[in-house]
């Protein structure tokens, strides 16, 4: 069997993964806060985690993998939403959790075993805090259920940083109901016009962190295997789900190995909704850009490095899979080659496994007299393991875009120039094409065009 190494930001080291119970291995990834549209930065790690239960169930079985990611539906970001724009806070969730799903399978993301939402595990969050409280790690005051932060010997231990140091690099939040300015919320009260549950502390919230603790527990238990995020959300969000977890259940080990991956940048910053630099895989989609185009760029780079995404990325990375999926045709599954599984469970080097699939491909064209049966394919079920060449993206290659209309336009013109002489709309039209990035092959039989690499339907005009 294959052993996966992961490097755990736990330990610092690349370690070999041995699951607690090979018949149920259970990873948890921090899902979005509901309110708007997932930008590409935030595509990266749920590719990653794609990738990773693909692999995960091709080596332990389908059946025997849990993935847990939820949806944050109770924060003051969408509070503010719903406030800015006079709707009703279950309409904006529901929408963007829509969204989210549309967005992500258009990417060939499988959906999680469970995908919790927030609100729909608020008793176990008041239970996980009463418990915290209980054993002296939780305090209450003013209507607040705060963590003692100096009551957890180990606190900041994932990003190995002391208590001072975080302090100083943080925003944190000095308040008179808290005994050090550390402690951070469990539950704040809900004043009008605000989402609130009754609790031992009065009519209030969960803070954010005690969310994914008490769902991860709920649906994994007290020791589970993998937990993954952003590098982002190293601190304070794992760093106090951490805390909460070990301090209520401290005969359980909570995440036995955290993955955390680098950001996607643009211009050298993250990519972020704070920031406002940031684009939607929506925006991208409808530029007519396919889903598994936008996959393959991002699994392009090994998630610990950051990356960019690139126009130029794009458009190679639409002539693989067009060069793919043409050679795939009519093959079937066989099983992947050993070398791809290898590099997958060598940390997910995604950007390995697409290299050697590259090589393979090199191979098969290189040999078209020969049938190629076995190699295509091994080839196509490899490719799969990482979500690609799917029957789910397929299509995109033949007609992301139809043309047609311009066809005949650019058509009728030609025909209208051959009497006049006039050759300037004609032109006009052509570069407008060429422009966006369409093949243009006009013959005496008639016109013919095709979205070249660099396609790119925003710069089409309406004739
Ligand atoms: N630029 C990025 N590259 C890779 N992952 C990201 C990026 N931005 C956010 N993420 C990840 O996406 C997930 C959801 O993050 P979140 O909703 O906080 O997005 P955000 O853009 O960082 O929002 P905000 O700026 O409002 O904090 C987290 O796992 C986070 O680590
Ligand atoms: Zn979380």
């Amino acid at each position: 069997m294959t052993t996966i190494r992961l490097q755990n930001t736990k330990t610092r080291k690349r370690e070999d993964f041995v699951p607690i119970d090979p018949q149920n291995v259970r990873m948890y990834l921090c899902g979005p806060t509901v309110y708007d549209r997932a930008h590409l930065g935030n595509s990266r790690n749920v590719l990653l985690f794609d990738v990773l239960f693909r692999l995960l169930r091709h080596i332990y079985g389908a059946d025997h993998v849990t993935y847990v990611r939820n949806f944050t539906d109770v924060d003051d970001k969408i509070n503010a939403r719903a406030a800015e724009t006079g709707r009703p806070i279950s309409d904006i969730t529901e929408e963007t959790v829509g969204w989210y799903h549309a967005d992500m399978d258009a990417l060939g993301a499988m959906r999680p075993t469970h995908e919790p939402r927030a609100t729909q595990y608020i008793p176990q969050m008041i239970a996980m805090i009463e418990d915290l409280i209980a054993k002296g790690h939780a305090y209450a005051a003013e209507g607040h259920a705060l963590f003692a932060v100096d009551s957890y010997a180990d606190y900041g231990a994932l990003s190995g940083r002391s208590v001072d140091d975080m302090i100083a690099g943080a925003r944190v939040e000095v308040a008179p109901y808290k005994r050090n300015p550390m402690d951070f919320v469990l539950w704040k009260p809900s004043g009008e016009g605000v989402p609130g549950w009754d609790s031992p502390w009065g009519y209030g919230r969960p803070g954010w962190h005690i969310e994914c603790s008490a769902m991860a527990h709920d649906l994994l238990g007290a020791t589970f295997d993998i937990h993954g995020g952003g590098n982002d959300l190293q601190f304070p969000h794992h760093e106090n789900e951490i805390a909460q977890s070990s301090c209520a259940c401290p005969e359980g080990e909570f995440a036995r190995y955290w993955i955390h991956n680098e950001m996607l940048q643009v211009e050298g910053k993250k990519m972020s909704k704070s920031l406002g630099n940031f684009f939607t895989i929506r925006d991208l989609l409808d530029q007519g850009i396919p889903g598994e185009v936008i996959r393959i760029v991002m699994l392009g780079t090994h998630y610990g490095k950051p990356m960019d995404w690139t126009a130029a990325k794009a458009a190679q990375a639409t002539k693989t899979l067009k060069a793919w999926r043409k050679l795939i045709k009519g093959a079937e599954e066989v099983g992947p080659d050993q070398e791809v599984v290898d590099l997958l469970a060598d940390d997910l080097n995604t950007a390995g496994a697409l290299m050697r699939l590259h090589a393979m491909a090199k191979e098969i064209a290189a040999n078209p007299q020969k049938d190629c049966h076995i190699e295509k394919a091994v080839f196509l079920s490899s490719a799969r393991l990482l979500g690609l060449l799917t029957e789910e993206l397929g299509g995109w290659d033949a007609a992301t875009v139809d043309l047609s209309a311009f066809a005949d336009k650019l058509g009728a013109l030609r025909a209208q120039a051959m009497e006049t002489k006039d050759f300037a709309a004609v032109d006009a039209m052509k570069s407008m094409l060429l422009g966006a990035g369409v093949e243009v092959r006009m013959s005496k039989t008639g016109v013919e065009l095709e979205a070249g690499p660099a396609f790119d339907a925003t710069k089409l005009e309406d004739v």
